[in-house]
């Protein structure tokens, strides 16, 4: 079947520590996240800023995390202050809890793929199939 796949990356800034850990991630550090975020789907759609079914998702909508804490995003936030309970700050987790966030916003049908760095030699990817 046809279909289309958007892509959209940004960044945010954030603290954490990971919890019990045993090595300098387990104090309170800083990462500049990089987040890339894909959309598919076969069929187009309105979004909350466009009448029109011309789009996978907004790009507007996909970069929610790159807003600031007070604002509803991430950006500048404690990570561990901020997340719900049973989702921890490693990356794998904060790509969890963005898709979860991300895909409560979008049309059932349409398939989510997070990926978040916090340097730029590791990615974490999260998707459910
Ligand atoms: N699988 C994961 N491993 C680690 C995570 C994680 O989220 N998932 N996170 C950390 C720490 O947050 C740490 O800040 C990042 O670790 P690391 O990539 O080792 O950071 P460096 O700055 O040392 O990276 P270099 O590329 O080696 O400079 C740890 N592990
Ligand atoms: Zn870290």
């Amino acid at each position: 079947m046809p279909k289309w796949t958007v892509t959209t990356e940004f960044t945010f800034n954030a603290a954490h520590w990971i919890r019990d850990y045993d090595g300098p991630c387990g104090r309170m550090h800083g990462h500049t996240y990089t987040v890339r975020i894909s959309a598919i789907t076969s069929q187009l759609h309105a979004s909350e800023f466009c009448p029109h079914p011309v789009m996978v998702a907004d790009f507007r909508t996909l970069k929610w995390a790159k807003k600031d804490v007070l604002k509803g995003g991430l950006d500048h936030c404690v990570l561990n202050e901020v997340l719900p309970e049973g989702y921890e700050t490693t990356a794998e987790m904060i790509a969890k809890y963005i898709y979860d966030k991300t895909k409560k916003d979008l049309p059932a049908e349409i398939k989510l793929k997070v990926a978040v760095s916090e340097t730029p030699n590791s990615w974490a990817e999260y998707e459910d199939d």
